[in-house]
């Protein structure tokens, strides 16, 4: 996905892209030398606190950017608003404007109709840029990894792709929708690889005592705050069956799904706080694994152990 893709238009997005490429990792000094050394140095591997620093002036950085891109757009006509590509701050702004009453929602903590403040507005688009950046390169690493790991299956998707993607414009949502087996081999490469399971935290906001598969009872009092253990439920062999480890893409197929748990697949959590990024990410990856294979072969190198 390019910046001239649909997805790449946005003027806000530019603005912190810029951002982004002001300073990469390998300048970060202490980052970049505490990357390398943490592991085996004693001392070092204290001294990576400040690199807190660092990610604190990012996020400064960050927020006084985000900060100048809002105060532009109230500065602007509704006629300079029509005239640009429409993107996620202006719902954001426009859920600011909306009065949202929640009232009625007797499951939510917050009780309160309102509008998103500026900060609440500023920590929203902050969360939507760093959530949404290194994630999806990550899946996408892991995908490039299982490719190199199951030759069988990069035939099987390079054949799906000469099938479907005839030229460049072929790469659009719709055509990448039709690639069904690519879909599965993202799906079964992100179950394996829940990378961002510590995002799912959950409060209990009431006490709730659960009764587990093996009939013993848990009590989660109130106020209590919860990790679900996503890697485990990801290759539980009573959820996914006795081959729960191995790379299986085709236990995405329909029939095959049927009757799993609904909380089986979490890559991208579950429930009303589900990753609001999911579709996204998963179209930008099979895009982006659909022109790297156009162009590249991924192998595994003898050279490093895996
Ligand atoms: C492969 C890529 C991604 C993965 C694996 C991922 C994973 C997750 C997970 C596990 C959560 C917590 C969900 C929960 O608590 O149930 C989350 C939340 C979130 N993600 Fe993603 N994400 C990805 C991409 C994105 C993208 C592309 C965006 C935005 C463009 C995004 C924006 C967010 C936001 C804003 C939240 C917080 C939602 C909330 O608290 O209500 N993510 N993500």
């Amino acid at each position: 996905m390019g910046i001239d893709d649909e997805f790449g238009k946005s003027a806000f997005l530019h603005q912190v892209l810029q951002l982004f490429g002001t300073k990469d990792t390998a300048k970060h000094f202490i980052p970049s030398f505490f990357a390398g050394t943490y592991d085996f140095l004693f001392i070092t591997k204290y001294l990576q606190f400040l690199t807190i620093f660092t990610a604190l002036k990012f996020a400064i950085q960050m927020g006084s950017m985000i900060d100048k891109a809002i105060t532009v757009r109230e500065k602007e006509t509704s006629d300079e608003k029509a005239k640009r590509h429409q993107d996620f701050m202006d719902f954001l702004r426009e859920a600011q404007e909306d009065n949202l009453d929640t009232t009625n929602k007797s499951d939510m903590d917050i009780k309160i109709s309102k509008k998103l403040t500026r900060s609440e507005l500023i920590g929203s688009a902050q969360t939507f840029l760093i959530g949404g950046a290194d994630t999806t390169a990550t899946l996408i690493d892991y995908c490039l990894y299982e490719i190199a790991m199951h030759p069988e299956y990069e035939k099987i998707i390079l054949q799906e792709i000469d099938d479907f993607i005839t030229s460049e414009d072929d790469i659009n949502y719709n055509k990448i929708k039709d690639l069904e087996f690519l879909d599965r081999f993202v799906k079964e490469t992100a179950r394996l690889h829940p990378f961002a399971f510590t995002a799912t935290p959950r409060r209990a906001i009431e006490t709730v005592i659960l009764k587990c598969s093996d009939e013993t009872f848990l009590r989660i009092d109130k106020g209590i705050c919860i990790l679900p253990n996503i890697p485990v439920i990801s290759v539980d062999k009573n959820v996914w069956g006795k081959d729960a480890n191995e790379f299986i893409p085709d236990r995405f197929l329909p029939e095959n799904n049927e009757n799993r748990h609904p909380m089986a697949w979490l890559p991208f959590g579950a429930g009303p706080r589900i990753c609001p990024g999911k579709n996204l990410a998963m179209h930008e990856t099979k895009a982006t694994i659909v022109k790297l294979l156009k162009e590249f072969k991924f192998e595994i190198c003898n050279k490093t152990e895996v």
